[in-house]
């Protein structure tokens, strides 16, 4: 793996979460490494989005710790966790579809500013320089993500495999150092799902950045996860190598009748 300089360990600890008697997280924790590529599985309704939501500030959890290094996000609000290098790419696109495929990016450039919509348009009045490096940094991850031949293109007219790789895009021009990914392959054809994994590979990589990926398609998850998790009821029922953790016998029996282990 290429060095990490930028990310941090997640330690998550005792984390619960309720909706009125419904326990969707209970006393759940593991811990990320830094540049590690980690994988969170479990059937329908076994807490994963609950947990992304709590990682990404959108739920605030009713008991236990979330840390990135020396910060507690608990309680924090989605743009404070964004700023501190935490980005998440969710299961529906959620792109500007009359905006082209650059303004987009551009977008999660502003982001990376940690400057607001108002913000956004007095730099673009600013230094030549200034505009210079952030147009720079947005062809970078336009050619890293294969789109700089259709940057011009608006994102309404594109197929849904090239519209994730926007978002991705749009997220890596964050430049997060932890990337919280929501079944990445979801809806995706076969070559799409292909190029999708060896993008998230070099993101992990390449850029050294942590990943947690919340995904069903046990292909993906076991061709390129370090580590798995595995919620059942909102409980954390194993925590392991890839190997390891498909030959539990207590994630066979979650996972059997849905999706065979
Ligand atoms: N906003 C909410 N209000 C009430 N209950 C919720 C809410 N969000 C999730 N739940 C419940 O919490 C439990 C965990 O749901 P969650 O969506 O986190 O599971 P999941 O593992 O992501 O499922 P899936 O794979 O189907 O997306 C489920 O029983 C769900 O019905």
């Amino acid at each position: 793996m290429s060095e990490t300089p930028n990310a941090r360990r997640l330690h998550i600890t005792g984390l619960g979460l309720q909706f009125a008697g419904l326990r969707a997280l209970d006393d759940v924790g593991f811990t990320v490494e830094p540049g590690e590529l980690r994988a969170l599985i479990g059937p329908n309704g076994a807490g994963k989005s609950s947990l992304l939501n709590c990682l990404s500030g959108v739920y605030r959890p009713s008991a236990g710790t979330i840390s990135y290094g020396d910060t507690v996000l608990n309680g924090m609000q989605p743009h404070r966790i964004a700023g501190l290098g935490i980005a998440r790419v969710f299961q529906n696109v959620e792109l500007f579809d009359k905006l082209s495929v650059r303004q987009n990016v551009l977008l999660g450039r502003h982001l990376a500013m940690r400057t607001g919509v108002l913000a956004g348009m007095a730099w673009y009045g600013r230094a030549a320089r200034e505009e210079r490096e952030q147009r720079e940094k947005v062809l970078h991850y336009l050619e890293y993500c294969g789109l700089a031949d259709i940057a011009e293109t608006t994102v309404e007219n594109l197929s849904y495999g090239v519209k994730k790789r926007v978002e991705y895009a749009r997220a890596l021009a964050m430049e997060p150092t932890l990337m919280l990914l929501d079944e990445p392959v979801a809806g995706m054809n076969e070559s799409e799902s292909v190029e999708m994994a060896d993008l998230v590979r070099s993101m992990h990589q390449d850029l050294g950045i942590s990943i947690v990926v919340v995904e069903h398609d046990m292909r993906f998850v076991m061709s390129l996860a370090e580590r798995v998790a595995v919620l059942d009821f909102g409980r954390l029922i194993a925590d392991d190598v890839p190997q390891t953790v498909i030959n539990d016998p207590a994630v066979r029996r979650a996972y059997l009748g849905e999706h065979a282990a």
